[in-house]
């Protein structure tokens, strides 16, 4: 488990108007498989899933995985684990990460997500705005990184000292597969 005490439950909700139009700003599509990490109530998994794509809402808080849970009761594209999202396990086919994650645990989040054998293809993270520029400036090996959308503190509830942007990491090359997963080659 990551984070501790206080400080793992300490959050900053995206306001609904916030996390629509960060949405509209990243062509979501219903073929996507999408992970929602620290997904809290849901701010961006509903949205999410209301376009179309599988979601599935990591949370390690156990109290905001059941709101989750009731919120999207008959929902059969989104599946909700209560976990830690620095330690479930990735999917094996190519998946898309929006998140608005735990600030004190982006920077370990990026490294998990952009592992050689991650088949991650793209991730937008809402994260603070001096993050995204370091990764703009040193992109992760094998992702090209920009900065999107622009997300300010009143975006957030409660807001945040500092503001906020959306940071685009997309995969240079195709993603691997990862690891046990290669076929054997075929006997001679
Ligand atoms: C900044 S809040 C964002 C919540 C929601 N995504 C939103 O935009 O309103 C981060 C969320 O991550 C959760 N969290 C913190 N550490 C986590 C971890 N290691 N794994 C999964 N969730 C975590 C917190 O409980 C919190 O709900």
């Amino acid at each position: 488990m990551s984070g501790n005490g206080q400080r793992r439950w300490g959050w900053h909700r995206l306001r609904k108007t916030w996390a629509e139009r960060i949405l509209d700003g990243i062509a979501v599509l219903d073929t996507d498989l999408v992970l929602d990490l620290g997904s809290g109530t849901g701010a961006l998994t509903l949205p999410i899933a209301a376009r179309g794509a599988r979601v599935i809402a990591v949370e390690l808080h156990a109290g905001r995985v059941n709101r989750l849970r009731d919120a999207v009761a008959g929902h059969d594209r989104v599946t909700v684990v209560e976990g830690d999202m620095l330690e479930v396990p990735l999917p094996h086919r190519p998946f898309r990460v929006v998140a608005n994650p735990p600030y004190a645990a982006a920077a370990a989040l990026v490294r998990r997500l952009t592992e050689r054998d991650s088949a991650l293809r793209r991730a937008d993270l809402v994260v603070p705005r001096w993050m995204a520029n370091r990764y703009a400036a040193a992109p992760p090996r094998g992702f090209t990184a920009e900065i999107g959308a622009h997300v300010p503190a009143r975006a957030f509830d409660p807001p945040p000292r500092d503001d906020s942007a959306v940071l685009v990491l997309r995969r240079v090359r195709s993603p691997r597969r990862r690891r046990g997963s290669r076929r054997r080659p075929a006997p001679r």
